[in-house]
């Protein structure tokens, strides 16, 4: 795997033109042995020394970018040097010491500014490569001075060399590095002096600048004016963004720009460099703007001053070949290239074999260490480079991963975010002076803190877990191998049936990757049988096993169960965030298969897994087509049988936080419980009460109720009665007795031996049926008075009327 292709070269420094400052070259030549120029040092070095213009460069990653500033930047620097020397030491203001140095000690005369602090510290390596010539230059210089001096017999005491060394590195300061954890210069002290260059994030770089107030400086006074007076801006010259894409598509990074740029001198060169400059320009922000106006929000270039930039874009072309569809290829480019294939623009290294594997959810981590496996073992590979969603996923996946017996020949580190400092400097130093062999491989797992500038040297493989959020992050990730004409393999998993588009999406951006065959168990492997259990629609059984070995590893430490928890619920988050939403739906992202690749004793509740959870039971239940749910590989989640409140922490002092936790929980609960009784009892006693209390109330509203009614009937009864004697004259007996009448024709139920019938016609008239009817009623009446005298309570006798007899 450690072969090595010619990168392609543009010219030599030696014979560039403008010719470079001889001690420039001289450690160009000797120190980092580099005897010709990429492209993009070819087309862009001649033109940042003597233009005096803003450039936009893009060219892929791995190209030599950083020389493409750090040389220009010295030229100049050198120059101006120069220029200010004669000036000054015609003055008063000479700078002493007898060496030529033009800028005062506060002047800074150039900035470099990228996203991370480990490319920082790396920027500033090569910089202080070039610094260190440069002092040893001079001590030479000093010491042929003394020897002259000695020779002629010197007129004033000569410097010792102690103190040469001192003057010498008071004159060529090393640039000053300012990023979190560390400010590394020459200077010892907290808040360093600053130096003609200066390499920073936007966060520590902002804060420094206004952290240097002056004394006259008042609260009021703002960000900006307190940065311009911390530092001797007037020399200002040069302002150069690393991965100015990533800088500039963060609104914190922004925020911090925006500071350092109002206090910059306007009239300053502005060099934007990244391997995706151009996706800048073509993206859109959520107001739909489209280019750099858009940037920020609003905030834009602009307000850096970039208006005329000159475009610098090297890419590169690849022959490729035709490809049968489904064809299993793996070709990198320079073979495609040798077979006479035809060109294509592409926007990644042609030595990267760039690669996607699908398989399902469950089976990305059995995928991922048989990738590990397959590549030490067939390509030799001996450095990999691992990228996760997270931090919490990075944390976890390194506590399990390098437990696991099968990786015990792995030296594993992890770099996130979320570390110390310290730790990261220490992580990245480890990997990569670790003396990885193929039978002792080295693998980092990282965030994206590691994807971009990073030039980690001999990285063989990149494998992505997760894609990143960010699209712009995926050829920056890859780009982490191939490098300067090295062979290099990268390879993205995607999920089987969801996720598949990004390959296309990825295409159309310039970025083609070709297929890499899903990987089997090494007993059963063969090409064949692992081209079929690519289209295969069921999870590999040792998917399962997997499971089992790690969950065996998390049961063993609650800690580990903990960052589990977290990994797969920032993971979740961090996919409901991808910015190709429309690929990367949360929708379909199988919760229990994520589940089963961590190694999960349980899935956390949260409503996406709940979501889930009730789609896959509908789906068994109805049998209704999810082809989401179907896309899984069928599936299915059992939690691992946990005690859990015996299940406790190896670490010690966690341990004991728990049990009192838990005891104090207990109390708590038992403090709750008994208080909810307490207030069932009250409750329970005052439902009581206020049951006695209402049934009085409702025996009294009753009583009312009945009155009212009794008084309504009396009412009523007396207006019928008046009613009757003003309109019934003809009727016989009293008016009493006229309405009695008249009730008892309106009362037709009791059931009458003889049916009764009307006694007028429907047309008004008597008919001979109705004096017959009279007669009927005249008899049932008496019947009636008769029955209810012996209804009447007298001498207790209850019941035995005529229609009892009739019974
Ligand atoms: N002219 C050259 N000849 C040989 N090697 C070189 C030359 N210039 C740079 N390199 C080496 O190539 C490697 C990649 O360079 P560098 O890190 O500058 O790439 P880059 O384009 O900035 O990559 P990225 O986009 O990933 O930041 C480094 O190890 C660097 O030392």
């Amino acid at each position: 795997m450690k072969q090595a292709a010619t990168p392609a070269f543009a010219g030599k420094w030696a014979t560039m033109n403008p010719a470079l400052t001889p001690w420039v070259l001289d450690t160009i030549h000797h120190t980092f042995n580099f005897e010709s120029l990429t492209p993009i040092q070819a087309s862009l070095i001649p033109l940042a020394i003597t233009k005096n213009k803003d450039f936009l460069i893009e060219a892929i990653t791995g190209s030599g970018k950083t020389l493409s500033y750090v040389v220009p930047i010295l030229e100049r620097l050198i120059k101006r040097e120069s220029a200010l020397a004669l000036e000054r030491s015609s003055s008063t203001e000479s700078s002493g010491g007898g060496l030529r140095k033009g800028l005062k000690k506060n002047e800074v005369f150039a900035m470099v500014i990228v996203p991370t602090r480990e490319l920082a510290v790396q920027v500033w390596e090569v910089f202080e490569i070039f610094f260190e010539a440069l002092r040893k230059a001079a001590v030479a210089e000093m010491k042929d001075t003394t020897s002259k001096f000695e020779g002629d017999g010197p007129e004033e005491p000569l410097a010792g060399e102690a103190e040469q060394q001192t003057i010498i590195e008071a004159t060529y300061p090393s640039p000053l590095l300012l990023v979190s954890g560390q400010s590394q210069s020459r200077s010892t002290t907290t808040n360093p002096p600053p130096a003609p260059i200066i390499i920073s994030t936007p966060g520590r770089l902002a804060s420094y600048m206004t952290s240097m107030t002056s004394s006259s400086s008042s609260a009021s006074t703002s960000a900006y004016a307190r940065a311009r007076r911390a530092l001797s801006l007037d020399q200002f010259e040069v302002l150069t963004l690393d991965e100015a894409d990533g800088l500039l598509s963060s609104k914190d990074h922004l925020k911090n720009l925006e500071v350092i740029w109002k206090a910059l001198p306007r009239q300053r060169r502005n060099w934007l460099f990244s391997a995706t400059m151009m996706d800048l320009l073509s993206e859109r922000n959520a107001n739909g703007q489209v280019g750099l106006g858009a940037l920020g929000g609003g905030a834009g270039l602009e307000l850096a001053g970039l208006r005329n930039l000159t475009r610098v874009v090297v890419r590169v072309e690849a022959k490729t070949k035709k490809r049968k569809a489904g064809e299993g290829e793996e070709e990198d480019e320079e073979t495609s290239r040798k077979k006479g294939n035809k060109k294509e623009e592409r926007r990644t290294p042609l030595m990267l074999q760039n690669t996607y594997l699908t398989c399902h959810q469950a089976e990305k981590t059995l995928q991922l260490i048989r990738l590990l496996l397959k590549q030490t073992k067939e390509d030799e590979s001996a450095k990999f480079i691992v990228y996760f969603a997270t931090c919490a996923a990075v944390d976890y996946f390194y506590n399990v991963l390098k437990r696991l017996p099968v990786l015990s020949n792995f030296h594993l580190c992890s770099l996130h975010g979320h570390l110390q400092p310290n730790i990261r400097t220490n992580t990245l130093a480890s990997f990569t002076t670790h003396p990885s062999l193929p039978t002792s491989p080295a693998v980092l797992l990282c965030t994206d803190v590691a994807a971009r500038g990073l030039d980690l040297p001999d990285v063989d493989v990149v494998l992505q877990y997760d894609p990143p959020s960010d699209p712009k992050s995926f050829s920056h990730r890859a780009g982490r191998t191939a490098r300067m004409g090295r062979r290099g393999k990268a390879v993205v998993l995607l999920a089987k049936g969801c996720e598949e588009e990004y390959i296309e999406f990825l295409k159309l951006r310039k970025i083609p990757l070709t297929r890499h065959r899903y990987l089997m168990d090494s007993d059963e492997a063969t090409e064949a049988n692992s081209e079929t259990k690519t289209s295969r629609d069921t999870v590999d059984a040792k998917t399962f096993d997997l499971m089992e070995q790690m969950r065996d590893i998390v049961i063993k430490d609650r800690a580990l169960n903990d960052k589990a928890a977290k990994a797969f619920v920032s993971t979740i988050r961090a996919y409901s965030k991808h910015e190709a939403s429309y690929i990367f739906r949360l929708k379909a992202l199988d919760m229990f298969g994520m589940g089963i690749s961590y190694g999960l004793l349980r899935l956390p509740k949260m409503p996406e897994v709940k979501e889930w959870r009730e789609r896959v039971k509908k789906q068994k239940e109805t049998q209704e087509a999810d082809t989401e749910v179907q896309a899984t590989g069928g599936v299915d989640w059992t939690d691992r049988e946990v005690d859990w409140d015996n299940f406790g922490y190896l670490d010690k002092a966690r341990e004991v936080h728990r049990q009192q936790e838990m005891a104090t929980a207990a109390e708590k609960r038992e403090e709750t419980n008994a208080q909810r009784r307490k207030e069932a009892e009250l409750r329970q006693a005052n439902a009581k009460k206020f049951e006695a209390w209402s049934q009085k109330v409702e025996q009294k509203e009753k009583k009312l109720l009945r009155r009212e009614k009794k008084d309504r009937k009396k009412d009523w009864e007396a207006k019928e009665e008046k009613r009757l004697l003003e309109e019934g004259g003809g009727l016989a007996g009293t008016p009493r007795a006229a309405l009695h009448k008249k009730k008892q024709e309106q009362k037709p139920t009791i059931a009458s031996p003889v049916e009764l019938k009307p006694s007028v016609a429907s047309d008004g008239s008597e008919d001979a049926s109705s004096e017959e009817a009279s007669d009927l009623e005249e008899d049932y009446k008496e019947v009636k008075n008769e029955r209810t005298k012996r209804h009447r309570p007298t001498g207790g006798m209850v019941g035995g009327g005529m229609f009892d007899d009739m019974l």
